[in-house]
């Protein structure tokens, strides 16, 4: 059985960004880069995974399975897109752990199909990070999710907020995912310390 992972869960798109964070006190951490040639997100994964070491936080790769496990990740996100082009027994033979995104009850049936480590369901409240052809699932939809996936954790994402991510946590979910919320606040660092004072106070 792994240890209970932090509920506070930030995604980042720079080791730089892992390192305000992590010095914050993130404990888990999500690295989702689009966009960039292949060699520098392997020195972005590379040196966030350094970073988290030396903290004892837990780094999460979005998408670049291949590159985390050539750098020694310990866990990877994939999404239904991501799903079709991995090889989930290789992931699995490196010994990461392996999140995936869901959706709809499609979606959800499929990701069990893989035994992931944990389910994520979004978008909980509308996104401004990226348009998603999906309805916000609300709070209810948490709990059956919850209901419908054993003993993995639950990952909440999406327009979420301190008092939205304590909400969800009160409906079922593990652990809270932001990106917007933290990075685009006018003192990042202070709302970390927010959300975490929101989210660990509800373990
Ligand atoms: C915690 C968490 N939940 C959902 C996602 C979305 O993953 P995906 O659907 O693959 O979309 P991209 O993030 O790759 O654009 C996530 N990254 N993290
Ligand atoms: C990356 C991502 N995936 C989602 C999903 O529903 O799968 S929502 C999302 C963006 C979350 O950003 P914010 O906290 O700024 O809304
Ligand atoms: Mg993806």
């Amino acid at each position: 059985m792994s240890a209970r992972l932090d509920p506070f869960y930030p995604v980042v798109d720079s080791a730089d960004w892992v390192r305000r964070l992590v010095g914050a006190g993130a404990r888990l951490i999500q690295l989702r880069i689009k966009d960039r040639p292949e060699a520098d997100i392997r020195e972005q994964v590379r040196a966030s995974l350094a970073i988290c070491a030396a903290a004892s936080a837990r780094l999460v790769v979005n998408d670049y399975w291949e590159i985390a496990i050539d750098e020694g990740a310990s866990h990877v996100h994939l999404g239904q897109e991501d799903l079709d082009a991995a090889d989930v027994k290789a992931i699995r033979a490196a010994g990461l752990r392996i999140d995936v995104s869901t959706h709809t009850y499609d979606e959800l049936d499929r990701a069990l199909t893989i035994n992931p480590d944990a389910i994520a369901l979004g978008p909980i409240w509308p996104t401004i990070l990226k348009q998603m052809p999906f309805a916000p699932q609300g709070l209810e939809r948490i709990g059956e999710w919850k209901r419908s996936i054993g003993d993995r954790p639950l990952i909440a994402i999406g327009g979420l907020t301190p008092e939205r991510a304590r909400a969800c946590l009160d409906a079922g979910a593990d652990i809270v995912a932001v990106v917007n919320d933290v990075l685009g606040a006018a003192d990042p660092e202070a709302r970390a310390a927010e959300w975490i004072a929101a989210t660990r106070s509800a373990a």
